[in-house]
Formats: C-alpha cells, structure tokens, sequence
C-alpha cells in the first residue's frame, strides 16, 4: 500500500493547476441516467472515486468513452445511457462511495423503479439518506427497504411535488431535483443545498432541456420535461482543491498561484484566512494566495452548508492553526465525527482539545515529523498540511483515501518546492 513520504520546511512557491470538483462531477456522471442520448462532460477529474462510479453507471448499461485520460487538461467522458440495463446498484459497488445513491433518483424517474443499496455510515458520521427517501415519496414512489436496499416503484411516474428540507443536503437536494427534471407536473425544492456542485448540476440539466428556475438560491422549482437530451458540460472547478491548496500556501509561508479556479468559490475560507493573515488577489485564470513575512494569527472557524465555511476544508483549516499565534475554535456543524485527524495532528505536536461539536487549537512554534494516517480524505489531507510545515520528516499512510479527492497531490505540491513523495510501503 502507498504511502506519502514528506520532509517538511519548504515554502511553497509556483502555480497549481487545480481540476474540475469530484463532488460535481458526480452527480454530473449520474445525470447521464436521465436521457438516451450523449451527455458529455469535460474537465473531469482522474479521482479514485470517479473510476467507482464509471463502474456502477456501466453495469446499468451506460456506454462511457474517457478522452484524455493520463493528460492534465482535462478530460472529457462521454455518457450514453441508450438503454438501462439494470436498476440495481449493488451494495458491493455503493459501500465503496456514498455518492453512488445519486442514482437512485434518475433511476425512478426515468425506469419507474430503482433498487439501490442503503450506503451505510462512515468515518465522519451517520450519513442517513431519508432526505433523499422521503422527498420521492412526497414525490409518489412507493419505498421499502429490504435486505438492505431501498427498493423504490412509480409505476406510473413520479408526480411534481413541494418538497421541504428539515436540514440542507446537497445530495438529497441533487437526487430530487434529478428526478423532477422527468416527473409530472412541477417541483419545488424548499431550503435546498445552495452548493455550486448543486447549481452546476443544475446549468447542466438545463443544457439537457430541464426547466428550472432559482438555480444558486435555496428554492428550486422544477416543470418535469417528458424527456431530456444531450448535452455538453464542463465540471466546475474544484473548490475543495482550491481551498486546500491555498492553506498548504499558507501554512508554508509560501506564495502560490491556483490557475482554473476562481476566488468567489471559496470566499467563505478566504475571509477566515484572511484575518489570519493570508493574502489573495485574484488574478488572471486563478487566485494567488501568500502569506510572504506575516505570521499566522488564531481565528476561529465553523462550518455550515454554503454559502458558509465547509466542512470539506475544517481538517485542513485545523491543521493551518496547528502553528498559528494564538488559539483557534474550530466548530463543526454538519457532520457528527469529523475530528478525527485531531488525535493525528497531536501526534505531530499538536495542541488540540475536543469538546463536543467544538476543537480549542493553542498554535504551537512548530509541529514536528511522524508517521500518521487517517480515516478518511480530507483528513488524510490535513497531516500532508501538517507534514509540510513539520520540522522532519512525515509519513502519512493510507494514500487511498487521499486518491479519492485530490489529482496527482504530490506531483503538484513537489512542482511548488515541496518535499514530497510516494512511496511503496514495502521501500
Ligand atoms: C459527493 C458529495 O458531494 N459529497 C459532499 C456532500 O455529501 P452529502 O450529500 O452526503 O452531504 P449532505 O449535505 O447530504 O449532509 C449534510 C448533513 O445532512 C445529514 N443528512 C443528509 C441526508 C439525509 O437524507 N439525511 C440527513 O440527515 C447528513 O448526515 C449530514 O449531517 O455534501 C457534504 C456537505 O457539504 C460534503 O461534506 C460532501 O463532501
Ligand atoms: C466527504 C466527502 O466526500 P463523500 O461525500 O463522497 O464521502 C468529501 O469530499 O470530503
């Protein structure tokens, strides 16, 4: 198994090319389902969890062609869903990826059915889909879980509804406002996910034919179409990445620029980073962001759904105020468990305290190399931050989690100046 290997102390200094967003491309990928022509997608990331898809949408008979594969100016996938060929997402594929129950609503809307497996918990919480359940059956299907699957039937077609949200979920917000695009008659989504995932979904339906308005608000409403076609999108740049690129700027002391990404993305985390001393300008094609001469100062950050500070970036905010002057709260609102890189960092020297929802950081002058590993991606991505600015050497094991998410890490970090590398567990 792959390890990261790093030595820290280098400030980064360079550009990086960041990638179209996994967590958009997802759900782009599923779209595909709604329609029997081609939905091309370009500037699509080589992620782990993109191959897991590729190999559900194929087993429910979607024809792909990947172009470009190995290059670093995108690619570009072609979908075609002629025929479905199964309605079943079997759990051996689903338990991989939670994102595979996006196919549950193109499957209903477009087949009338769907047997999809329940994804289960994981590393960062709970993770139930019973947003995602019962906005289809407000929608008309009828829905059983057995044998661990949630077993959906329309029959006779799904029927528009109004659908409110109790609590914002992007992939509950993503599912129903796929299968609106095919039901009868008209849907609103009431306190939707506000996610630019979720409106890039939403621009690429409309290019296949959907009618939906209030697309970046918390309201959707959606006229079900009898049928979509193809189209071409292009992935929405990588928000996480950035994000995540800019903090790896930061904690260096470095002076970076992130090239097809764009500052409004992740201007949430910028305000935050900004009043800790970390500078962007925004540039042409990109961000620079440099923290050149400042120290980093303590401040506090909490998570909430966009367009608030996500959740996707608190690891690796927490490891930026690892080394910070003064203390930082770090309060996550959105998922139950996700501190789990707290005990990793303290690991590295850490001062971290857990209370609750809530983490109490006191910066300490420097963190120190060691071999850590974590449970699960952006986690996995915040001991590399942390592994960056370490007196020493670092090793960070279970690099699985990191090729979920994030392109060719350490070749773009080592193009900075970084001292990084893969290595072979048994080297
Ligand atoms: C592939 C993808 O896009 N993943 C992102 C997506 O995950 P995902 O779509 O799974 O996250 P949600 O927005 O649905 O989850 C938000 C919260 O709602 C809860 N919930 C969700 C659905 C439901 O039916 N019932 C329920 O209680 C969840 O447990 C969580 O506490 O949004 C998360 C929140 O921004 C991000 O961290 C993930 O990276
Ligand atoms: C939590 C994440 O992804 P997923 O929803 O696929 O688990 C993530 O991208 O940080």
């Amino acid at each position: 198994m792959d390890k990261i290997r790093i030595r820290g102390g280098n400030a980064l200094r360079g550009s990086i090319a960041v990638g179209g967003a996994k967590n958009a491309a997802l759900p782009l990928m599923t779209a595909a389902l709604l329609t029997d022509e081609t939905l091309t997608l370009t500037n699509v990331p080589d992620l782990a969890d993109i191959k897991t898809l590729m190999r559900l949408l194929d087993q429910h008979g979607v024809a792909q062609h990947l172009n470009g594969a190995g290059s670093c100016a995108g690619r570009q996938l072609d979908l075609t869903a002629e025929r479905i060929a199964s309605t079943t997402a079997p759990y051996d594929l689903v338990r991989k990826m939670r994102a595979s129950v996006l196919v549950l609503g193109p499957l209903v809307a477009r087949c009338g059915e769907a047997r999809v497996s329940l994804p289960g918990g994981c590393a960062i919480g709970a993770r139930p889909v019973d947003l995602h359940i019962k906005g289809l059956q407000a929608m008309g299907a009828e829905i059983d879980i057995d044998g661990g699957y949630i077993v959906a039937r329309a029959p006779k077609g799904l029927v528009g509804a109004e659908v409110v949200f109790p609590k914002v979920s992007v992939g509950a917000t993503e599912n129903l406002l796929m299968a609106a695009t095919l039901a009868r008659g008209e849907t609103v989504l009431v306190n939707a996910a506000r996610e630019p995932e979720v409106s890039d979904l939403a621009h690429c339906l409309v290019a296949m034919g959907a009618d939906i308005s209030g697309i970046g608000t918390d309201r959707l409403r959606i006229r079900g179409k009898d049928r979509l076609h193809g189209a071409r999108h292009m992935v929405v740049a990588d928000r996480i990445e950035t994000g995540t690129y800019a903090m790896a700027a930061a904690i260096t002391g470095g002076d970076v620029t992130l090239l097809n990404t764009r500052l409004e993305l992740i201007q949430a985390a910028a305000t935050v980073l900004a009043q800790a001393g970390v500078e962007f300008t925004e540039v042409e094609g990109g961000v620079r962001v440099s923290r050149t001469g400042r120290d980093l100062i303590g401040v506090d950050a909490m998570t909430e759904p966009f367009p608030g500070f996500p959740t996707d970036l608190q690891a690796q905010m927490m490891a930026l105020m690892c080394t910070a002057r003064g203390a930082a709260m770090i309060t996550e609102t959105i998922f139950e468990n996700r501190f789990m890189h707290a005990p990793e960092l303290a690991r590295m020297g850490a001062r971290i305290t857990v209370h609750g929802a809530s983490a109490l950081v006191r910066g300490v002058e420097r963190l120190t190399g060691a071999p850590v590993m974590a449970t699960d991606l952006r986690a996995s991505v915040s001991l590399v931050l942390a592994g960056l600015a370490a007196a020493g050497e670092t090793t960070v094991s279970r690099v699985y989690h990191l090729d979920r998410g994030y392109e060719r890490l350490e070749e773009k970090l080592a193009a900075c100046g970084a001292d990084i590398e893969r290595v072979r567990e048994s080297d």
